[in-house]
């Protein structure tokens, strides 16, 4: 048995069918990193797998028990990390740290888990005091006080600072060292890459890629070439000035927002293209970088090529 177990998950909203036939199995001691773009149906999945919402048909086993029944049994063993847990303003740290470690049998220290976060030197400040990034500290602290065997983690380092963030990876990496299994959500690609086992991909409902992120990163091309030009930067000027033609089909043209990809298996070639391109038309380019593609590289294309929620996202939420 493992300590997560999805099959064939479904789940619709009205029209909106958010959870489309999803099915994996988590390993213990496994960080699993479920990705996807707004309002692909992560939320919804967690929430069952946490015993918050119901399908509307699949099977779930966490720990081997059923989350729906949502026993006590089950709930003593497993931590979640809310994104706004929304807690007494008016406690201390110590005291909202304390208070829920009450509600757990295997009980880490107060202290070791505040000095953990990165909180001691807020132990006894009031909630309401604390700054955004500190709040979400002590929401992972308020997660991993009852030790839990397995721990979601929604979105944990939204507003950290970068050293902060370092900080929170090297816990999860400690958790899973010590076993824990680990469910992520994260809009952040570089934390998925730095943290997870294994990435879901979701998009629309569905699974489109379930890897370990450097098997994804990977995925078919070999090499991403990225640059910016000062201008032109949109797609049809690039395309007007010929670059397309240059590069043949061997590379696909792609903008990342800031500038623009080549992923390609011909590398040599297509910068060479790339290069003369920007010779011959007097087009600077700036910041020119060639890469392994990361796993934000194969998350963007992966994404691209499956279209998006079809229905309206008005319904309301419960
Ligand atoms: N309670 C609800 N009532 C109606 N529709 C909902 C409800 N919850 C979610 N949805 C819809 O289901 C789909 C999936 O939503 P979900 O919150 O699971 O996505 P997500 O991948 O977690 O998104 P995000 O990255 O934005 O948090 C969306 O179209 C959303 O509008």
């Amino acid at each position: 048995m493992r300590p997560i177990e999805v099959r064939d998950l479904h789940k619709a909203y009205g029209d909106v069918q958010a959870v489309d036939g999803v099915s994996f199995e988590i390993e213990r001691g496994e960080v699993f990193a479920l990705l996807g773009p707004n309002g692909a149906g992560k939320t919804t999945v967690v929430e069952i797998i946490e015993g918050h919402r119901t399908a509307d048909s699949g099977e779930v086993r966490v720990l081997g028990h059923d989350p729906g029944r949502r026993e006590r049994e089950l709930r003593e063993r497993i931590g979640i990390v809310l994104q706004e847990a929304g807690f007494d303003e008016d406690a201390t740290v110590a005291e909202l740290v304390r208070l829920h470690r009450n509600l757990y049998p295997r009980r880490l220290d107060v202290d070791a888990v505040i000095e953990l976060v990165g909180l001691t030197a807020k132990r006894a400040a009031r909630v309401r005091t604390l700054s955004g990034g500190q709040k979400r500290r002590l929401d992972l602290a308020l997660g991993l006080v009852g030790d839990p065997e397995v721990l979601f983690l929604d979105e944990p380092t939204v507003g950290f600072d970068p050293e902060a963030r370092r900080q929170a990876w090297s816990i999860v990496r400690d958790l899973r060292a010590n076993g824990t299994t680990v469910l992520l959500t994260t809009h952040y690609l570089d934390e998925a890459q730095h943290l997870a086992d294994r990435v879901a991909i979701v998009v629309a409902g569905r699974l489109v890629a379930l890897d370990s992120p450097s098997e994804l990163a990977a995925h078919g091309r070999e090499t991403v070439i990225a640059f910016r030009t000062t201008e032109p930067t949109d797609a049809a000027a690039l395309t007007s000035r010929g670059l397309l033609e240059l590069l043949g089909d061997g590379a696909a043209l792609e903008s990342d927002g800031a500038g623009w990809r080549l992923i390609t298996d011909d590398a040599t070639r297509t910068l060479h293209a790339v290069t003369t391109w920007s010779l011959e038309r007097g087009v600077p380019l700036d910041a020119i970088e060639v890469r392994r593609p990361t796993l934000e590289d194969a998350y963007l294309e992966l994404v691209g090529e499956h279209p998006v929620h079809a229905g309206t996202d008005e319904a309301v939420r419960a």
